[in-house]
């Protein structure tokens, strides 16, 4: 009975197994799209992390880490949110080698692309409004020397966002009327109403093809 029931398992694991390496189709046609568009992979997207978050949900400052190559590609949908870039708490030196990191390749109207500019220079924190059905790709020194991570507020603050006009020529931000103290200027913020979902694609390098064995 146990070893019966051991053999189906294995049956199942190996059934499993065969479906994973592929993405499904309607994915893969989106990071088919990004790859060739893009150029920037070393060869097909073969990670795509799906993440859904309410309105008042973030992400802590991180780096995706080694098992990735340095490129990374967010696609969001949904409500807008405030993505902020930090420079790693342990690298004091920053200018990076490989330009800004943030990459413009991509120009579509369901991918608008954002462009840091020479706020990067000498690793200073900047944030980018990221707008519903944008992709955003970054890359090299912001990708090693950079935190990145979203504030778990449903009100974001974007002011200085490198993006802020297109993000305001898009109507995803407000402006509020600041307090007594300094009339003459206003906070421009976006207001997180509905749920968020990214897709985040990679490329992870090494991939072990006989995890199971059998
Ligand atoms: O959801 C996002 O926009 C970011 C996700 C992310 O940074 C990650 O999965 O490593
Ligand atoms: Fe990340």
């Amino acid at each position: 009975m146990e070893i019966r029931q051991s053999q189906r398992i294995r049956r199942n694991l190996k059934q499993i197994w065969r479906t994973i390496p592929n993405l499904p189709p309607w994915l893969t046609r989106i990071t088919e799209r990004i790859n060739e568009k893009s150029e920037l992979f070393p060869s097909s997207i073969n990670h795509v992390l799906i993440n859904e978050y309410l309105p008042n949900q973030g992400i802590m400052p991180h780096q995706d880490g080694p098992a990735y190559y340095p490129v990374v590609a967010i696609l969001s949908l949904g409500s807008p949110v405030v993505m902020d870039f930090t420079p790693h708490p342990n690298l004091r030196s920053c200018v990076g080698t490989h330009g800004n990191g943030v990459d413009a390749k991509i120009s579509d109207p369901e991918a608008a692309v954002m462009n840091s500019g020479e706020q990067l220079d000498n690793c200073h924190p900047f944030s980018i409004v990221l707008m519903p059905r944008s992709l955003l790709i970054f890359k090299d020194s912001v990708y090693s020397d950079y935190l990145h991570g979203i504030k778990d507020s449903e009100m974001q603050r974007c002011n200085e966002a490198v993006n802020i006009t297109n993000a305001e020529n898009d109507g995803v931000v407000q402006h509020l009327s600041r307090s007594v103290k300094a009339l003459d200027s206003d906070e421009t913020v976006i207001y997180r109403a509905n749920t968020r979902v990214s897709l985040t694609c990679r490329v992870v390098t090494k991939v072990c093809k006989n995890i199971f064995k059998f």
